[in-house]
């Protein structure tokens, strides 16, 4: 599905394209004990250059499985089908060589809790180093002042950077990745959960760390987090997952203000806004459980938590529909969804 997203910003040595990242009917199945697990199903997704996609819904549905299909880092025995094109390449089927020169280059990814991706045992300006040597095949000289470069990007000082990961709060950890996320300056960073674990001072200042970061080099982001709110502050647009679907998608205030799928709706009545004192209320789960992956329920696979089911939700299971300029939702009241305006 393709969606109008902001304006490129000037990058000299990336020529934009009109679909930088290009998701369709991409599945993902897991091999489990027991059997076939399908995390994603037939989800169709694209990002344009220097745009910001957030990417929600709750723990379980899939988000984190779309995540690292995008550099094919699943687990061996997991099936995938569809197409993955980044810059118009299909992830999925390159050779493995090729797939080495994407990552970090074309795309990177800032995992959730860095200190199980930083290495306990190495300084961490060795390894923001190490993509760039590997990369750009430039000297240790150079790289090292590449690496000064990124600290003070992120935010750190200089001298941070022969300190070993344990001598770094969680904020300043979560800077290094953001660090090495930008090294070879990939075209797309795909952040999955990039603040979880960080207090709410920190997650606030980390955020808009990797939104000036993106914006100022135009490099797109896929941002995947739980919490509607910390994403529509950090993202013009906002995709919406439940079961292994896309069920919403479209500008990133009006996905959250005034979501057109029931389920949208309930997951942003479930987090407060941040910073706006008048939503200062705990964030409360949504009634029910998402349902298990290997049991989904008939037709539409919100319907038993869904407070607009009707029968014909028990027969059929929505595609993406217009529902509105630049929106789409998966649902058969896509029309008549009552709009709730401004929260
Ligand atoms: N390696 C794996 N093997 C088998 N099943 C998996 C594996 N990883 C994830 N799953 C299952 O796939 C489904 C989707 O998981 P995924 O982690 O992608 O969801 P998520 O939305 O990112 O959740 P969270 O926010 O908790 O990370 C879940 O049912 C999960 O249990």
């Amino acid at each position: 599905m393709t969606q109008p997203g902001r304006a490129p910003e000037a990058r000299p040595d990336k020529a934009p394209t009109a679909q930088l990242l290009d998701i369709r009917n991409l599945t993902v199945t897991y091999r489990t004990g027991g059997g076939p697990l399908p995390a994603v199903r037939g989800v169709d997704l694209s990002l344009a250059a220097g745009q910001k996609l957030g990417l929600a819904g709750e723990s379980g549905c899939g988000k984190s499985t779309l995540a690292a299909s995008v550099l094919r880092l699943l687990p061996p025995g997991t099936t995938t089908t569809g197409e993955i094109l980044l810059g118009g390449e299909d992830v999925l089927t390159m050779g493995w060589s090729r797939l080495r020169a994407v990552r970090w280059a074309g795309a990177s990814i800032v995992f959730q809790g860095a200190m199980h991706s930083l290495n306990p045992v190495r300084r961490i300006a060795h390894q923001i180093a190490e993509p760039i040597l590997l990369h750009d095949k430039v000297s240790e000289t150079l790289a090292h002042e590449r690496v000064a470069v990124l600290l003070e990007q992120v935010g750190l000082a200089a001298a941070r950077a022969s300190a070993y990961p344990h001598e770094l709060s969680g904020g300043q950890r979560q800077r290094v990745m953001i660090a090495m996320a930008l090294a070879c300056s990939p075209n797309l960073i795909v952040a999955d959960e990039p603040t979880t674990a960080l207090d709410v001072m920190v997650q606030a200042q980390i955020l808009r760390l990797i939104g000036d970061l993106v914006a100022a080099q135009g490099i797109s982001l896929l941002m995947i987090s739980h919490d509607l709110a910390v994403l529509a502050q950090t993202c013009d647009r906002l995709a919406v997952m439940y079961a292994g679907r896309i069920v919403e998608d479209g500008p990133a205030h009006q996905v959250f203000t005034d979501g057109r799928h029931p389920y949208t709706r309930a997951l942003a009545a479930a987090f407060p806004r941040i910073g706006d004192p008048s939503s200062r209320r705990a964030p409360h789960g949504l009634p029910g459980d998402p349902p298990d992956p290997t049991a989904l329920p008939t037709g539409c696979a919100f319907r038993p938590r869904c407070p607009l089911a009707i029968e014909t939700c028990a027969h059929v299971d929505p595609a993406l529909s217009v529902a509105g300029p630049g929106r789409a939702a998966a649902c058969v009241h896509v029309t008549s969804v009552p709009t709730g305006g401004e929260r």
